[in-house]
């Protein structure tokens, strides 16, 4: 699969709502609700990062919800890629990019949006193709402002910025026309998945889906 044809799939994928849930899964039994808390509220796309042991089961529950389209996030190795590839997941997110991650991704089919914290980082993966980028930590590098101005010179590169985005935040990037949607943990809050509390976190992706892009 090419970096254009990985492209265009991620871009639709981050098309489909304002926000991406960053997700953190400690209990494999909290990912179907997860999930469907999730989709119910409006947010559709789902990264599941790979950092809990259960994580890759979590994918392939997650993967059964109607309407969801979930991916794994914190791509390390090659494979990382297989076996997230092998568990249903449907798109890829890694914190940075490296050649190994990039063929990998390539070899498996697994469209990636890889990530990018400056503008050589977006510069690289655009002459490889990909136009659509993670930029990584959003928050930490500058913020929206960062962003917008990497889309002076780099117009054609469109960014899901991630790293310490708030809802309170988030508008800032949404308006900029480089950016397609943002990412973002606040959505499933460790307290409310352990308490249980669906209906809370679906309310939480409904505000989310609601922002203005
Ligand atoms: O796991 C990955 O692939 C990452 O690159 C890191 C995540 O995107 C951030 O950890 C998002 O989390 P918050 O900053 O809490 O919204």
């Amino acid at each position: 699969m090419t970096p254009t044809d990985q492209s265009q799939r991620t871009a639709a994928i981050c098309r489909l709502a304002p926000v991406v849930p960053v997700l953190v899964i400690d209990d494999l039994a909290h990912a179907r609700p997860l999930a469907e808390a999730l989709v119910a509220g409006g947010l559709p796309a789902l990264e599941v990062t790979l950092r809990t042991p259960c994580a890759l089961e979590a994918i392939a529950e997650m993967a059964a919800v109607p309407g969801g389209v979930v991916g794994a996030g914190t791509l390390l190795t090659p494979d990382d890629v297989a076996r997230a590839r092998a568990a249903g997941a449907q798109f890829g997110v890694a914190p940075g990019a490296t050649d190994r991650i990039l063929a990998a991704c390539a070899a498996e089919g697994l469209p990636l949006l890889p990530g990018a914290a400056t503008a050589s980082e977006v510069m690289y993966l655009l002459e490889l193709g990909y136009t659509v980028q993670k930029f990584f930590p959003a928050e930490a590098i500058g913020g929206a402002a960062a962003v917008k101005s990497i889309g002076a010179p780099l117009p054609q590169v469109s960014f899901c910025p991630t790293g310490g985005i708030s809802l309170t935040r988030a508008p800032d990037y949404l308006k900029l026309s480089n950016v397609l949607c943002v990412g973002g943990s606040w959505v499933a809050p460790k307290a409310m998945m352990e308490a249980g509390d669906w209906a809370g976190i679906t309310a939480l992706a409904r505000e989310a889906s609601q922002l203005a892009r």
